[in-house]
C-alpha cells in the first residue's frame, strides 16, 4: 500500500536559510499523526512541500504514492491562516466546496457546521475565528480526501470544540480510513489523538515513529549525578538535567536499566517531545547524545 507521505532527502531553503533540510519520512495510511516542534521548526514548510504550494529545494516528497500534483484531489488541505472568502455566507461557502469538489459530501460538510452550531446564512466574515477554522475544517473534511494536512486546526478553538474537532478526526479515520496530519503545539491533544508522532525542531525531523513504541523505548531516569556516566555509556541520553547531586535524564534504552541507584519510569509524551525539541542537533535527522561528560 502506499505510504500517506514519504520524504526522501526533502529540503527547502529561503536565501541561504533552511527552513527545512534532510528530512526524510515514512508515514503510514488510516494514521492520525502527530506534527510537533517548536516555532520555526519547519512545521508549515513540510505541509507546503507535500500539497504543492513550495517546491523543494532538494530531494522530494510524494503524497498517498504519487507527486503532489497528481495526489491534490485526494488531499484535504487547511492552512494556518485559513483562507476563505469573507464576503460569501457559510451556506454559499459550502456550495462552493460542491463545485469544486468531485468527491463532495454536502451532508458531511453540513453535519459539522449544525454540530458547531453555525449558522448557513451568516457571512464568513462576521464569524468568529474559531468559527472560521470550523468552517475550513468541514471544507476539508467535506472533500473525502484520503489524506488530511491540518497545519494548526485547533489552535483557535475553545476545549469543547477541540475535544470535539479530535473525536470527529479519529472517527473519520475509523470509519472512511482517512490518513491525517496535524500540527499542533498542543502536547495533551496530540498525546490522546496521534498514534504516530514526528518531532521536529532546527528544520530537521529528529525522531518519527508510533507513539507506543517511542514511549516503549525511552525512559525517565532519576538518581546520583556521579553515576550518570555509567548510562551515558549504554544508553542514549537524549536530555539531561543536573542538580549539585542528582541526574535527571530522559534516555533512548537500549535494554533494561537494572541498577538499583536508578529510579525508572516510563517518559510521558511531554517529557518526550520537550527532551526531542531541545536536543542539539549533530547532523541529518539525528540526535546528539550529550557530551560524555558530565557538567561541574
Ligand atoms: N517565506 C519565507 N521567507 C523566508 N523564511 C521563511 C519563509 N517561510 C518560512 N520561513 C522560515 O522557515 C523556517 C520554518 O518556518 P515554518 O513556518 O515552516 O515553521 P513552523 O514549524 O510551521 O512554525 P510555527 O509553529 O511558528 O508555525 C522559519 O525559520 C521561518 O522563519
Amino acid at each position: 500500500m502506499a505510504l500517506a507521505l514519504e520524504a526522501l532527502g526533502l529540503g527547502r531553503r529561503y536565501g541561504r536559510k533552511w527552513a527545512l533540510r534532510d528530512c526524510s519520512l515514512s508515514l503510514p495510511t488510516e494514521r492520525v499523526i502527530g506534527l510537533v516542534g517548536p516555532n520555526g521548526a519547519g512545521k508549515t514548510t513540510l505541509l507546503s512541500l507535500a500539497v504543492g504550494l513550495l517546491r523543494p529545494s532538494a530531494g522530494e516528497v510524494r503524497v498517498l504514492g504519487r507527486s503532489p500534483r497528481a495526489a491534490l484531489a485526494d488531499v484535504g488541505f487547511v492552512a494556518q491562516d485559513k483562507p476563505l472568502y469573507r464576503g460569501l455566507t457559510v451556506a454559499e461557502t459550502l456550495r462552493m466546496g460542491g463545485w469544486l469538489n468531485p468527491s463532495w459530501d454536502p451532508v458531511l460538510a453540513r453535519q459539522r457546521m449544525d454540530r458547531a452550531g453555525i449558522p448557513l446564512q451568516q457571512k464568513v466574515g462576521s464569524l468568529s475565528g474559531g468559527q472560521r477554522s470550523q468552517l475550513a475544517l468541514a471544507m476539508a473534511l467535506g472533500k473525502r480526501p484520503k489524506l488530511l494536512l491540518l497545519d494548526e486546526p485547533v489552535a483557535d478553538l475553545d476545549p469543547l470544540a477541540r475535544r470535539e474537532f479530535l473525536k470527529v478526526l479519529m472517527e473519520e479515520v475509523a470509519d472512511s480510513g482517512v490518513s491525517v496530519v496535524l500540527s499542533s503545539h498542543l502536547l495533551a491533544d496530540v498525546e490522546r489523538t496521534c498514534e504516530y508522532l514526528v518531532l521536529m525542531s532546527a528544520s530537521q525531523v529528529q525522531v518519527a515513529d508510533d507513539t507506543e513504541a517511542l514511549l516503549g523505548h525511552h525512559r525517565m531516569i532519576t538518581g546520583p549525578r556521579a553515576k550518570a556516566g555509567d548510562l551515558l555509556a549504554d544508553h542514549q541520553v537524549i536530555n539531561a538535567e543536573y542538580t549539585e547531586r542528582q541526574a535527571s535524564l530522559l534516555v533512548r534504552t537500549n535494554g533494561p536499566i537494572t541498577d538499583p541507584v536508578w529510579t525508572v519510569r516510563p517518559a510521558t509524551l511531554e517529557e518526550l517531545a520537550l527532551a526531542y525539541m531541545s536536543a542539539p542537533m549533530t547532523g541529518a535527522n539525528t540526535v546528539a547524545a550529550p557530551s560524555q561528560e558530565i557538567p561541574a
